[in-house]
């Protein structure tokens, strides 16, 4: 229901969890098939703060021990980019995309931190560059998807009934 005319779908799952791609295939790739039929997908694998090959606070690459501190243990990060890479590829599959006509695997794979913001606005900002021209040529090019019930007249009254 939610994604009934999608322009884009980000499917999201946790780098330090590899069970969490797998369930994104298993139980929520269906759920996009009432999305648009030129739908662009972005996976993203987030919580990159918590692994150990992850960035620090500020961007910069940290060892296990999480960059000290008083930091959480970092755990070892269970899904790899090419990990994603090869589900991207399985989703053109399973929507029967020809990969010449969407965007390369590599530029649709993120992986990012919604607690340290790391990647967000770049996954944010590379789907709008997307999306946003699409929509507008839609916009120029059909009818409106959707009624504006304020412009629509009101029905001519017409006499009608026993009395009438
Ligand atoms: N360290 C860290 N924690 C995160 C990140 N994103 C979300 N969380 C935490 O993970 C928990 C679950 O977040 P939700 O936004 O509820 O995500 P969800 O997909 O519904 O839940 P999970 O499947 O449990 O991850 C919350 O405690 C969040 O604060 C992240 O990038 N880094």
């Amino acid at each position: 229901m939610y994604c009934r005319g999608a322009a884009a779908v980000i499917l999201t799952y946790d780098v330090n969890h590899a069970q969490s791609l797998l369930e994104l295939e298993d139980r929520f790739l269906g759920l996009t098939d009432t999305a648009s039929a030129d739908c662009l997908f972005a996976i993203v694998g987030n919580k990159v703060d918590l692994s150990e090959e992850g960035p620090g606070e500020g961007g910069q690459e940290v060892g296990p021990a999480g960059g000290g501190g008083g930091a959480a243990p970092r755990l070892p990060k269970q899904v790899q980019p090419e990990d994603a890479v090869a589900f991207y590829k399985k989703i053109l599959k399973y929507k029967m995309l020809d990969e010449k006509d969407v965007p390369a695997a590599e530029q649709m794979c993120f992986e990012t931190s919604a607690k340290t913001g790391h990647n967000v606005d770049l996954l944010f900002e590379t789907l709008f560059d997307m999306v946003v021209p699409v929509i507008l040529q839609q916009r120029a090019q059909g009818p409106p998807q959707t009624v504006d019930i304020a412009s629509s007249r009101p029905p001519a009254r017409t006499r009608s009934g026993c009395c009438a």
